[in-house]
């Protein structure tokens, strides 16, 4: 199966008190298609920075990211955005909705971006529906809840059905039915090709992914599946 994410010897310095902080060191890491990725790490640790990276958004002080064979090193922002838009489903921390936005063009927002154009009938309602939302889909960001608001932003990273889903956190502020409903989504999502690489503390995920990666201060470790 080809690599959807690879990333490779990547570092990213900071500046703290006037002193470089490595907040990532020679990280190296790989999804393939069909492939459910678990990153694990306690707060601080560099997960975000890692995946800002993967997705185009971070550049990185050394080493190469390359999503969907593309280098991300050579790429303009216009170019990076281009391609996060067409095959990227990008969960970020945090809902990251338009509150000028219904629910409903939240999630169609994507579609038009990449497409310039309007989505297959019904594809964001659908989504909406998988994610328990139907119900909510003309509401206005501000009258949803913390975790029905990370529940728009999985329906919207859903929409361009991209190659690869990155996911930080998106299971945090749900209950554990539900965070077990999105998980499954994304685990039947892989099981038809689909690459995934999910942060998360969520044992559920842990127990249906197929590889888990350890991050502490900075320095990645793929962990023995037990
Ligand atoms: N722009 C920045 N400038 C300086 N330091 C930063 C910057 N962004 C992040 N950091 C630091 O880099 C380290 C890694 O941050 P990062 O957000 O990647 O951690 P994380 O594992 O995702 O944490 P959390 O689980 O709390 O979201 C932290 O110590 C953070 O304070």
């Amino acid at each position: 199966m080809a690599n959807l994410i690879e990333v490779k010897n990547v570092g990213k310095r900071y500046e703290r008190g006037g002193r470089p902080f490595w907040a990532l060191r020679n990280a190296t890491l790989a999804v393939a298609e069909g492939e459910f990725v678990t990153l694990l790490g306690r707060s601080g640790s560099g997960k975000s920075t890692l995946l800002n990276i993967i997705v185009g958004l971070l550049s990185p002080t050394e080493g190469e990211a390359v999503l969907c064979s593309t280098p991300l090193s050579g790429l303009t922002d216009e170019a990076a955005s281009e391609l996060r838009n067409r095959s990227v489903g990008y969960v970020p921390q945090g809902a990251g909705v338009l509150s000028t936005l219904t629910v409903l063009d939240n999630v169609r927002l994507p579609w038009y971006l990449a497409h310039r154009g309007p989505e297959p009938e019904g594809r964001a309602q659908q989504l909406l529906e998988e994610v328990g939302l139907g119900d909510l889909a003309n509401q206005y960001p501000s009258a949803l809840s913390g975790g029905e608001l990370r529940r728009v932003a999985i329906a919207r990273a859903l929409m361009c059905e991209p190659k690869v889903i990155v996911a930080d956190e998106p299971t945090s502020s749900l209950d554990a039915q539900t965070a077990r409903e999105v998980v499954s989504i994304f685990r039947r999502l892989a099981d038809k090709g689909t690459g995934v690489l999910m942060v998360t503390h969520d044992t559920f995920s842990v127990d249906v992914s197929d590889r888990l990666y350890d991050m502490a201060e900075g320095v990645l470790t793929e962990r023995a599946k037990a």
